[in-house]
């Protein structure tokens, strides 16, 4: 699967931009602020409906102007795609598939699945379990049919629940209703969950092994509540101090993902470069599990990379990257670093320079 074209309007310092894309590598470089993020974060727009950056939309629109419009052709096995997503500030969104309205950036999701690398990236090892639970679940939402209606069920009766509990006059039978919808799905959710989640550690544990530093960790997954609960019963045992919180404290909305060495979190062994390695890894892991279920790659947006890690880890994930057979877009200031990890592989790529929100292309590397 790869974006072959992308036309971008009116996003942060690009007016106006009409882009041919190299089906597998695309290198983007040029100062700061001159727009290169941007690049990336409207194909993050077009595959999620929102920058991998912020979830906030009105800083992506350019100043000035009523809304932000991004369009491009996926081609995927043998066929072309045409997605659009039109976002403005007065929150009437457009989402198009094959000129057809979809209700949702899960259906954009479905024909452009996208993984970012980034700076924050390693907030994923030293952050809350919600940035590990979402991860986890952009794998289990791909891999797994059952677990996007499961979730959207799962955040209704939470959030009847949470306001239930929050009104002050708790009737016991609309309590149980939600008590019991909430942990049929959940009991849906956590399977779907568990079963991406053996086949992503057997993915992370082949791969860790290439890492020195990476090779005694362990995954785990937690799903929420104790596991040998009902949740049902965790629910009611629990109501007293949900009561007091104003909201259910215990339940799959929890689920973590822990990454542990020696029994204690990994964060607190791993120095900062390590756990950028360590997050790249985990995501890396992720592509080629969607990949080995779906028969379908996803793409990768990584943005200044070579400011984070160094030179062999470059490489090394240069080299995850290319065996992942995934189109990949790479922002970076110095075009030889980014170039570098590409050339010494062999492999040809599409340079673009971008500046003041102009994107050119540069050359056609044959490798
Ligand atoms: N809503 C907006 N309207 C117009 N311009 C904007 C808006 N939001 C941001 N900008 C400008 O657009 C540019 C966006 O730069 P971007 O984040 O893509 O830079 P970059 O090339 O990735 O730089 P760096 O190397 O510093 O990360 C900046 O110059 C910023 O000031």
């Amino acid at each position: 699967m790869s974006i072959d074209t992308l036309h971008i309007q009116h996003f942060r310092n690009i007016t106006a931009a009409k882009l041919q894309f190299h089906p597998r590598i695309n290198l983007f470089f040029g100062e700061n602020g001159a727009g290169k993020t941007s690049v990336l974060e409207a194909i993050s727009l077009l595959g999620r409906g929102r920058s991998f950056r912020s979830h906030k939309l009105k800083p992506l629109i350019q100043t000035d102007q009523p809304s932000v419009v991004v369009f491009g052709v996926i081609k995927a096995q043998g066929r072309a795609d045409k997605l659009g997503v039109e976002r403005n500030r007065r929150s009437q969104d457009q989402f198009r598939l094959n000129g057809e309205a979809v209700g949702s950036a899960a259906e954009l999701a479905k024909v452009l699945p996208v993984q970012s690398i980034y700076a924050d990236t390693f907030e994923l090892i030293t952050g809350g379990p919600g940035e590990r639970r979402q991860f986890l679940d952009w794998l289990v939402f791909h891999v797994e049919q059952q677990f996007f209606p499961a979730w959207q069920q799962v955040r209704r009766a939470l959030k009847q629940r949470n306001s239930l509990l929050r009104s002050g006059r708790i009737e016991a039978s609309a309590l149980a209703v939600w008590d019991s919808l909430l942990a049929k799905e959940a009991g849906l959710l956590d399977q779907c969950r568990q079963q991406a989640f053996t086949r992503f550690k057997d993915a992370f544990n082949a791969l860790k092994g290439t890492v020195p530093a990476l090779a005694d960790l362990t995954l785990e997954y937690h799903r929420g509540w104790p596991a040998d609960q009902n949740l049902v019963d965790v629910l009611q045992e629990g109501l007293d101090r949900d009561r007091a919180s104003g909201y259910t404290l215990l339940g799959p909305h929890r689920a973590d993902l822990r990454i542990r060495l020696n029994r204690a979190p990994a964060e607190e062994f791993l120095s900062r470069g390590q756990q950028k390695i360590l997050a790249c890894a985990l995501k890396i892991s992720a592509g080629q599990v969607f990949q080995q279920t779906t028969h379908r790659t996803c793409v990768y947006l990584l943005d200044d990379l070579p400011a984070e890690l160094d030179e062999e880890h470059r490489q090394l994930l240069a080299q995850w990257l290319l065996a992942l057979d995934a189109q990949i877009f790479v922002t970076g200031i110095d075009p030889g670093q980014l170039t570098g990890a590409w050339q010494a592989l062999g492999v040809s790529f599409d340079l673009f320079h971008v500046e003041q929100g102009v994107i050119s292309k540069l050359e056609q590397n044959n490798g």
